[in-house]
């Protein structure tokens, strides 16, 4: 088999910008992902309140190419710079905290960046990669089902670290490297409330308790929901030692911590979600960019590369396919 053909296993930001990337190139691509529809950890909700973003809330761009990028997706309606009114929290003492970071958010949903990069590029959903073999000259895929996907030239692994080391049995080198690569689960919750809840925040750090970050989805561009709807993340060693607490009472402690923080009367929600996110964000930041090896033409990426951000996962998306293109 001598044309290039590259799988790609994820459709989260590092797989979509590996795809796009390729594509842009002239390489043919055919992206899986387990779930119903693109995004990871980028993906949004259908709730019958509307849509939530139960994973990113926001992201930040330090980098150049990054930044660039991001102008892109601004031009294409994707995504819009989010100025909210910032609190932080110690101690249960809230205070203004205002910076001059600039911060994106994508409209109308945080979906609609993935949803946008995916485009009419050829994927395969409800799809769960189980194996990645190496043949004599290709690679094949297989799914849950044992169904088998190829041949291809080429695979590129976008899934967290711990898919991806079970994905990467056939190069054990990368496989024991990805299996470093610990990752943090983390409880999010939206909570929505029929009146607007009497306080000016919009955003909140929290340094300390159960609670790590606090949002509210008002205020924020392109949202148009009936209820005042706010985000709720837990810090993970929260989530750790309630890993397994069903959502309802994960719902009621989160919602009693932020009545607690936010300063005002908060009633109860006339809605509640909880999702807990397993592999929710790297233990620690690396310096790997991607994991690869361009002899075999396989490689790993995503957020765990580099920091556990929407930045990182795309430099890495990035740097898996210049890598995948440098070695053609
Ligand atoms: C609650 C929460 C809040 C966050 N907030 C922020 C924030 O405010 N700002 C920020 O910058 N970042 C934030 N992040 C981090 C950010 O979401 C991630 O860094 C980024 O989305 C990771 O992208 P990725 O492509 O590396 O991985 P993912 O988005 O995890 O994509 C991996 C994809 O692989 C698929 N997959 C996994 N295994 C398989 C398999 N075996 N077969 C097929 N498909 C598979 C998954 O379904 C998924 O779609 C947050 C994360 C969470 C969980
Ligand atoms: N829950 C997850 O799985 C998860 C959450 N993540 C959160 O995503 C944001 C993104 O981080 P990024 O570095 O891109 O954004 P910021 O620059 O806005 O925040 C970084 C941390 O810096 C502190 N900070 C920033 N601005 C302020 C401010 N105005 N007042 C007080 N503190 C500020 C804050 O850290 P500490 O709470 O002080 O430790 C920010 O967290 C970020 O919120 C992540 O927690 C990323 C990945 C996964």
């Amino acid at each position: 088999m001598n044309s290039v053909f590259v799988a790609i296993i994820g459709t989260g930001m590092a797989g979509l910008t590996a795809a796009r990337a390729l594509d842009k190139a002239g390489i043919a691509v055919q992206l899986f992902d387990k779930s119903r529809g693109s995004g990871g950890r980028m993906a949004s909700k259908r709730s019958e309140i509307g849509t939530l973003d139960m994973g990113t809330q926001y992201f930040t761009a330090r980098d150049r190419n990054f930044r660039t990028a991001i102008r892109e997706w601004q031009e294409q309606g994707w995504v819009a710079e989010w100025k909210p009114n910032l609190y932080q929290a110690r101690e249960g003492v809230l205070s203004a905290s205002p910076d001059e970071q600039e911060r994106w958010v994508g409209i109308p949903h945080t979906s609609a960046i993935t949803r946008g990069l995916l485009g009419d590029l050829p994927v395969t959903f409800s799809c769960r990669i189980t194996e990645v073999f190496h043949g004599p000259t290709h690679w094949t895929l297989q799914d849950a089902s044992g169904q088998g996907h190829g041949p291809f030239s080429h695979v590129i692994i976008a899934t967290p670290a711990p898919q991806a080391s079970a994905l990467l049995a056939a190069v054990p080198v990368l496989a024991s490297t990805a299996t470093s690569a610990t990752m943090d689960p983390v409880w999010s919750v939206a909570l929505g409330f029929e009146k607007p809840l009497p306080t000016e925040v919009q955003g909140c750090f929290v340094q300390d308790g159960p609670l790590e970050w606090i949002e509210r989805d008002r205020g924020k561009p392109g949202r148009d929901n009936r209820l005042d709807t706010w985000g709720l993340q837990a810090s993970s060693n929260w989530t750790r030692k309630n890993l397994d607490l069903p959502k309802e009472a994960v719902i009621e402690q989160l919602y009693g911590v932020f009545a607690e923080l936010i300063g005002c009367t908060v009633p109860a929600p006339a809605f509640a979600l909880a999702h807990r996110w397993l592999y929710g964000r790297p233990a620690q930041p690396h310096e790997w960019g991607v994991l690869g090896n361009a002899g075999l033409g396989v490689y790993a990426c995503g957020d765990w590369c580099l920091s556990g951000r929407v930045e990182g996962a795309w430099l890495s998306g990035s740097e898996a396919a210049r890598r995948l293109l440098v070695q053609l």
